[in-house]
């Protein structure tokens, strides 16, 4: 495994690849912001089965943290990182500085409207304009077939599908389902900020969604309402949680669906996403909802 800090040392490097290669070897993207869990061990697996080079980029991006969030204190351990990666079999770990990656202060950004609008796109405000932004430079840099991201961070997702879409960027974005604890947890860099109780409290999340899941297969005539309060009553008895958001939208359009609307017989996908914070720490999770009808591009 090669790990490489410079973007033109990692360019060359994938010049070897291309020419090099008979068989024109197609190439894997996993970004990723470090202190590395099953979850990115998965997307780096299913970059695998997709690609022949598997390049993994560590990178905690400033410029999609806003003022007053945990960029300065986000948790990194490069050593443990490099030796995930190197269990993968990834090919090629990226892992640039700050100056590397803006050399000066960026004058350009990307910026996907509507599907930004909801969720935590309202929550942070510029965040998703820092997630294009340095996703876009990604793909400029390593100009993969594919990249691949977790349904943890499915508005994430939804973004990145609008944005090569719309700027006809050449590369397959690849949703990767959620890894979740034993015990229901979605697997997150930031869970290492709980506290015992709070990480207790945070199985509120999971469980939340798996009876809205119940409720969902066996009532035929569930409101989108009657899902949203279910999950709200269920958080609110958690007396740690507090809740920055609970939304039932359509994915991956994420447009809202209406209150009283049989969540049974909606004619898209649903997403019920939920952020809430435990103590100082902002978790997110969700679930997608399959009703008759909709196909899945997940
Ligand atoms: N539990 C998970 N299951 C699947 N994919 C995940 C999971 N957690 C993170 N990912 C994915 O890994 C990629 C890199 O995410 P990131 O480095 O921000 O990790 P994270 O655990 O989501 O961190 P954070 O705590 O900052 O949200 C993203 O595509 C993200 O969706
Ligand atoms: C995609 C990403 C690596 C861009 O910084 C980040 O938003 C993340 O880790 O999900
Ligand atoms: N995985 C999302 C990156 C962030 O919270 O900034």
């Amino acid at each position: 495994m090669k790990v490489i800090r410079s973007i033109s040392e990692l360019k060359h490097e994938l010049q070897q690849y291309r020419v090099s290669s008979q068989h024109n070897a197609k190439i894997g993207l996993v970004p990723t912001m470090g202190f590395l869990h099953n979850g990115h061990a998965s997307l780096m697996t299913r970059a695998r089965e997709f690609a022949d080079v598997v390049v993994v980029s560590i990178f905690v991006n400033p410029i999609q943290f806003g003022p007053g969030e945990d960029y300065e204190t986000y948790p990194r351990n490069e050593e443990r990182d490099l030796a995930l990666a190197e269990k993968q079999g990834v090919d090629i770990v990226f892992i640039p500085t700050v100056a590397e990656m803006y050399p000066q202060p960026t004058k350009t950004k990307i910026r996907v409207s509507e599907r930004t609008d909801r969720l935590c796109g309202a929550s942070r405000p510029g965040h998703f304009d820092g997630v294009t932004t340095v996703v876009s430079k990604l793909i400029n840099i390593v100009q993969p077939q594919f990249a691949f991201f977790g349904q943890k961070d499915a508005q994430q997702v939804a973004v990145l599908q609008q944005m090569v879409m719309d700027l006809n960027i050449n590369v397959e974005i690849v949703p990767c389902p959620i890894v979740r604890e034993e015990d229901g947890l979605a697997l997150s860099s930031r869970n290492v900020y709980l506290n015992t109780e709070e990480r207790k409290q945070a199985l509120v999340l999971s469980r939340s969604l798996r009876d809205a899941e119940v409720a969902f297969n066996d009532s035929k005539s569930v409101t989108a309402s009657e899902l949203r309060e279910k999950i709200l009553s269920m958080i609110q008895s958690s007396p740690l949680a507090k809740i920055d958001y609970i939304e039932v939208l359509t994915f991956p359009e994420l447009i809202p669906v209406a209150d009283n609307a049989i969540v049974t017989e909606v004619e898209s996908q649903i997403i019920i996403a939920l952020a809430v914070k435990f103590g100082t720490t902002r978790l997110i999770d969700n679930m997608l909802f399959m009703p008759k009808g909709a196909f899945s591009i997940v």
